[in-house]
């Protein structure tokens, strides 16, 4: 079975910054908060987009980009990007449209190339390619898609709701990173941990998914989204119910495009 492709533009990006300048501005942005990440990103980067799943801490950052815009008289500064894989909770769904009525935030939504429902996704591909090839599965889902909106609507930076605290690659994380293609990603939430994030939410009256009061704290699509582990301490288990019993930990938005690119981008899928 071959993986549609679109045609073709370049993947490199050059970024407005040098290594050496993105140093100083994280040393800048050191035990910044986040709203100040955020002000920073929103001044200095061009083509700045939020892509989020409507997880908790892409809500906290959309609602404070919201009151960065107010605070300047402008409607919403930053268009929002959504990956829809498919395979989403429909509460997920519906939080997306909430969340970008809300704030009044432009809403670009990507699906797999050619695909628009599950049922035509199972036909192309058979029906739990998560399970027989969950890389190409990643591929066609998040990367591919990701890269087209990259292309399609110039974006040259993004505002991520990843945080240290998660764990994993990510408890290395700086507040401004340069991707492998030249792309920038701000984390602007990326010192706070779980228990920070909720509250801000809770006391800012920011919109959430429904799922987190059933007790699941980080939301990705139903085939691989559990219950965390019980057992585990707040920040630990917040990621603990995804792709549970595997050991995988990230969906391929967050690897390296190239690798990503070159082992599905042209070829054949098992
Ligand atoms: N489907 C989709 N569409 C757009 N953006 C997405 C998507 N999945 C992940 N992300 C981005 O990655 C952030 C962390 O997500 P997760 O912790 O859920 O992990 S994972 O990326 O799914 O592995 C996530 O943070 P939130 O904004 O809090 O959702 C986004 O910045």
């Amino acid at each position: 079975m071959t993986i549609e492709e679109p045609s073709q533009d370049s993947d490199i990006l050059i970024p407005p910054y040098t290594p050496q300048e993105i140093e100083a501005i994280n040393v800048q942005l050191e035990g910044k908060s986040p709203q100040e990440i955020l002000t920073w990103a929103v001044d200095n980067l061009d083509g700045l987009y939020q892509t989020t799943a409507f997880g908790l801490t892409g809500l906290a950052a959309l609602d404070m980009i919201s009151k960065i815009s107010q605070e300047r008289g402008v409607t919403h500064l930053v268009p929002l990007i959504f990956l829809d894989t498919l395979h989403h909770f429909p509460e997920t769904i519906s939080l997306a449209e909430i969340a970008s009525e809300t704030y009044l935030a432009p809403l670009h939504i990507y699906k797999p190339l050619s695909v628009d429902t599950p049922e035509e996704f199972a036909t192309k591909y058979g029906s739990n390619l998560w399970e027989t090839d969950e890389a190409a599965y990643d591929y066609l889902v998040k990367v591919e898609p990701a890269s087209r909106a990259y292309k399609e609507i110039g974006v040259r930076a993004v505002i991520t709701g990843r945080r240290r605290s998660q764990g994993g690659e990510r408890s290395l994380m700086k507040a401004i990173e340069v991707d492998e293609r030249g792309l920038i990603k701000v984390n602007p939430l990326g010192g706070w941990n779980f228990k920070e994030v909720k509250e801000y939410v809770d006391k800012e009256n920011v919109p959430y998914n429904p799922l987190l009061d059933k007790g699941y704290r980080s939301i990705g699509d139903i085939h691989s989204t559990a219950l965390p582990d019980p057992s585990l301490a707040s920040d630990e288990a917040e990621r603990s119910g995804r792709w549970k019993g595997k050991s995988k930990t990230e969906c391929g938005l967050h690897v390296n495009y190239f690798d990503m690119k070159e082992k599905f981008g042209k070829g054949q899928i098992a």
